[in-house]
């Protein structure tokens, strides 16, 4: 007998989409907020050890929207609790950082998903402007501003739309 799921995770989507979806690498993200999985459209932002961009973005409504930054330059932290309090404030789906974050005792008890290479201790300066709607390369994988994002505890994937046939895992 077969049970049919009626909620998917990323290893169903993968099983049922395999040739639609781009799979991030493997060992490239942690997770350090309080949930650990989303799903939802890209904002892709590029920062260079700069957060402001981030920090204003995350301050506008999210509608559920992933924002996914890449960080260039010296080694920084872009996120701690007070930007993840303005992602939550303001109905962000989830942060994706291919780079940095701090407070990470705070990010932990905190009802968003963020993702991130490692921690770092010292924040960012405010000397460079950061840039949205770049496509980013990351973990193998080129994110286009506008795209759809699904994530949860096996993995991170991307896909052009959102899947009409996915009811995905909450
Ligand atoms: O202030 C910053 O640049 C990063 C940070 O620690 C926070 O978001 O709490
Ligand atoms: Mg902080």
């Amino acid at each position: 007998m077969s049970e049919k799921l009626d909620t998917h995770g990323t290893a169903e989507i993968c099983d049922i989409h395999r040739e639609n979806i781009q799979v991030f690498q493997p060992m490239s993200f942690k997770s350090y907020g309080g949930k650990t999985r989303c799903s939802g459209e890209i904002v892709t932002v590029s920062l260079y050890e700069d957060n402001s961009t981030l920090k204003t973005l995350l301050q506008t409504p999210g509608n559920n929207r992933i924002a996914v930054a890449k960080v260039s330059g010296d080694f920084c932290a872009v996120v701690g609790d007070n930007l993840c309090k303005f992602a939550i404030d303001n109905g962000w789906g989830g942060i994706i950082i291919d780079g940095f974050v701090r407070d990470t005792n705070m990010l932990k008890t905190m009802p968003m998903t963020v993702l991130a290479m490692g921690t770092y201790p010292l924040r960012s300066s405010k000397k460079s402007q950061g840039k949205i709607g770049d496509t980013l390369e990351i973990a193998g994988v080129k994110v286009d501003h506008g795209s759809y994002l699904y994530l949860d505890e096996d993995g991170i994937l991307v896909t052009k739309e959102k899947f009409s046939d996915i009811n995905f895992v909450k």
